[in-house]
């Protein structure tokens, strides 16, 4: 599989920076001097000329980087003031705290403090809590995060200028929720435009409302880089993580900016540019694969032909649409490219599976459950590549999961996860108490591994999980119009089509997940689901150029 983005848990951004220290070639005061000039930098680079500001310092680590920050801005001419604890932190924390404190004042981390009139300031540094958090915030800290929470809603048109180190602080960077607050967002969590964070992404920083809370994100360099690889060989699991972001950088979303300019590699979008530039093995139209869209009956054919349509414009060499032969008359429509072929029932499915140069199949879309459940059995025992989606995951459901196998990729909304997966998604329900807590990451790796096929978890954070633990996190939180009638048909169309012409389910799915949301960014709001095919041959234009 080509590689991405990297992506980090807490544990494992800890085993590395562990391993760092052990080697003696840096030490943490280092690592934590490198990180706050980092997020030093990037607040002199957004705003040159200086102003005032307010650092928040909590106990730990994150608060230690908050004291360099204030010092160094200091000296860059910022009037500061610091908020801190009267807690003994760690010894590097504790050596830029006192460093600090030959400066200027620590006042104290209160809510009462914090609104002190006249004392408002244009920048705040929240370096209340990172990667340490491990419960929520209580007393004194929840009030003041409440509050500062309180500035930034969604229609907030002026948004405070919160600066967070490592991630807002309340948010577990596991999961992307913040610790005793409702999955659901509100308006009360804090709202950052620009966090700082080191070295990789985190989960959080990219899952449920970590997107939005982080602002514009900024990874850091902080030199960690040959530690990072060495450790990758062995990291607990094993298992590497991959991200990919949105193409088309919009301000205040997810932006990777390396300082170092290394190349953040998608791997979707790797995958589509290698599609745009691979020679075919065979100029024969079967040499791009067939794939079989299964359709259902009378009335239902849209969701199936954008299915079919997408499968098409993906690059699929052939692709038959499939409805009971009743009513073929209602799947006559466009695209003329289709082919048709009526099958009533397994066995005659059973029958056209012979034919070994049908190389995907895609059931679900408009199929009806009905239908699925008759024909899952021959489409499962044929071990051909296939997506299931919509009708054929409700059938599932009731069918169970043991026929599935590694070429199957499953792609739920978290309702039809919620049917397949009930324990899991009333983990993900749980209101998160201690941290690292349970993560849409957690659930489609565990689906994955329960169901033996690739789990593409859908959403604006959409996650994708192969059996062997690999995973793929793909956030398109820029593209909102993408919550739109039959844009997960032409999802399951687009995995299928790249499914038919040869890449393995996970890449399928990546790829597919990459397509998708490109299409979509490419076309802009006001988008159908009938739009999002007729996008892919621009979105390939745009990668050859
Ligand atoms: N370890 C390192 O080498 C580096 C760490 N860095 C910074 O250090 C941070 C991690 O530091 P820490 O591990 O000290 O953790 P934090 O500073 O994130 O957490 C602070 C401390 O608060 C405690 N705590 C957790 N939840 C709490 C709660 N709800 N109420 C009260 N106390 C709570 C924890 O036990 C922890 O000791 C990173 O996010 C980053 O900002 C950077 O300086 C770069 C280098
Ligand atoms: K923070």
């Amino acid at each position: 599989m080509l590689t991405g983005t990297e992506i980090l848990t807490t544990a494992q951004m800890r085993a590395i920076e562990s391993a760092a220290m052990a080697s003696g070639e840096v030490t943490g005061l280092q690592l934590m001097e490198r990180a706050g000039t980092a997020v030093a930098g990037q607040i002199r680079l957004r705003w040159p000329k200086p102003g005032r500001v307010t650092v928040l310092c909590g106990p730990g680590n994150n608060g230690g980087d908050g004291y360099v920050i204030a010092r160094l801005l200091h000296h860059a001419g910022w009037q500061v003031r610091v908020l801190g604890m009267d807690n003994s932190p760690g010894a590097d924390a504790a050596e830029v705290k006192r460093q600090w404190a030959k400066i200027g004042p620590i006042l104290p981390l209160t809510e009462a403090e914090l609104r002190r009139r006249g004392e408002s300031s244009d920048v705040y540094v929240d370096a209340i809590f990172g990667t340490g958090l491990t419960r929520a915030p209580q007393e004194d800290i929840a009030s003041i995060l409440l509050h500062m929470g309180g500035w930034g809603g969604d229609w907030a048109y002026y948004r405070p200028r919160i600066v967070s180190v490592d991630c807002p602080s309340g948010l577990c960077l596991d999961s992307g929720f913040f610790l005793g607050q409702s999955r659901v967002a509100g308006d009360l969590e804090l709202r950052a435009v620009m966090t700082v964070a080191f070295d990789s992404p985190k989960p959080g920083h990219l899952l449920g409302l970590g997107p939005d809370c982080c602002g514009r994100l900024v990874i850091a360099d902080i030199g960690l880089a040959h530690w990072r690889v060495t450790q990758r060989r062995e990291i607990a699991d094993g298992k590497a993580l991959e991200v990919q972001r949105p193409a088309a950088l919009t301000a205040d979303w997810p932006i990777f900016d390396i300082p170092d300019n290394r190349r953040f590699a998608l791997a979707g979008k790797k995958q589509a540019e290698w599609l745009t530039k691979r020679h075919a093995t065979s100029d024969h139209k079967f040499g791009h694969g067939h794939a079989l869209v299964l359709a259902g009956g009378i009335a239902r054919g849209g969701a199936a032909r954008l299915a079919a349509r997408a499968a098409l414009r993906v690059g699929a060499g052939l692709v038959t649409l499939a409805p009971p032969r009743s009513a073929m008359i209602d799947h006559g429509g466009p695209p003329d490219a289709l082919m048709r072929r009526g099958i009533d029932d397994a066995a005659t499915l059973d029958d056209l599976l012979t034919d070994g140069r049908i190389t995907a199949l895609c059931i679900g879309p408009g199929c009806g459950i009905d239908r699925a459940t008759a024909l899952l059995p021959s489409l499962l025992k044929s071990k051909r590549p296939a997506v299931l989606d919509a009708d054929a995951l409700s059938a599932l459901a009731e069918i169970g999961l043991t026929d599935l196998h590694q070429g199957c990729v499953l792609t739920p909304h978290l309702g039809e996860f919620a049917r397949l997966f009930p324990d899991l998604t009333e983990r993900l329900g749980e209101k998160p108490r201690t941290g690292p807590a349970y993560s849409k990451l957690d659930a489609a790796r565990e689906a994955a591994a329960r169901s033996g096929a690739v789990v593409l978890l859908k959403g604006p954070d959409t996650v994708i999980a192969a059996p062997d633990g690999r995973a793929i996190i793909h956030s398109a939180f820029d593209v909102p119009w993408l919550a739109t009638a039959g844009s997960g048909d032409v999802l399951a169309g687009l995995i299928t089509g790249l499914l038919a012409r040869g890449l393995p389910p996970l890449d399928a799915a990546a790829t597919g997940a990459w397509l998708h949301a490109a299409a979509a960014r490419r076309f802009g709001p006001g988008l159908i689901a009938d739009d999002l095919p007729e996008q892919i041959p621009a979105v390939f234009r745009d990668l050859r150029a």
